[in-house]
């Protein structure tokens, strides 16, 4: 598939890294560099405008290795960039370990997967079918 994307950052567009690669990384878009304190969070700017078709949406997921290595993670992950939406592509980003992490301009700060998704219609009944979870979650079943 093809999606339409102005690119206003100074870097390349973001790609896929492997041949299956799911998500592709997206860059800081600075014009200087930021500093986010222990708990801080900010919202990074990538210079990127898509057009999604709809019945599509962009995932805005975390990088394993920032957030394995130093604690830098997507707040709302993973962020909703919906077909409609004609905006920058802004990314959540706050720092979840005890050190200051600076963030540089065109850092690979997360991810964007495409996604198909399904739009629903509600069917309001008074009682649903019967299964043998029943009620029960947040690990009735144990949690080892
Ligand atoms: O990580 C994200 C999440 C959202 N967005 C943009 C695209 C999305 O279509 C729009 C609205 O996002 P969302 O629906 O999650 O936000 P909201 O808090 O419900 O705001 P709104 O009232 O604008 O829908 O903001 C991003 O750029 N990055």
């Amino acid at each position: 598939m093809t999606i339409k994307i102005i690119n206003k950052s100074v870097h390349p567009l973001p790609n896929y890294e492997t041949l299956a690669s799911a998500g592709m990384d997206l860059r800081a878009n600075l014009t200087e560099s930021v500093v986010l304190q222990p708990m801080e969070r900010t919202i990074v700017k990538t210079g990127l405008f898509l057009e999604l078709p709809i019945g599509y949406e962009a995932q805005v997921r975390p990088r394993s290795g920032l957030a394995a290595k130093k604690g830098i993670t997507v707040l709302n992950a993973p962020g909703t960039v919906d077909a409609d939406y004609r905006g920058e592509v802004g990314v959540i980003l706050i720092n979840l370990s005890t050190e200051a992490f600076t963030i540089e301009n065109g850092e690979r700060i997360a991810q964007l997967v495409i996604a198909k998704h399904e739009r629903a219609e509600w069917d309001l009944v008074e009682q649903l079918s019967e299964t043998s979870r029943g009620e029960g979650g947040f690990g009735s079943t144990g949690l080892k």
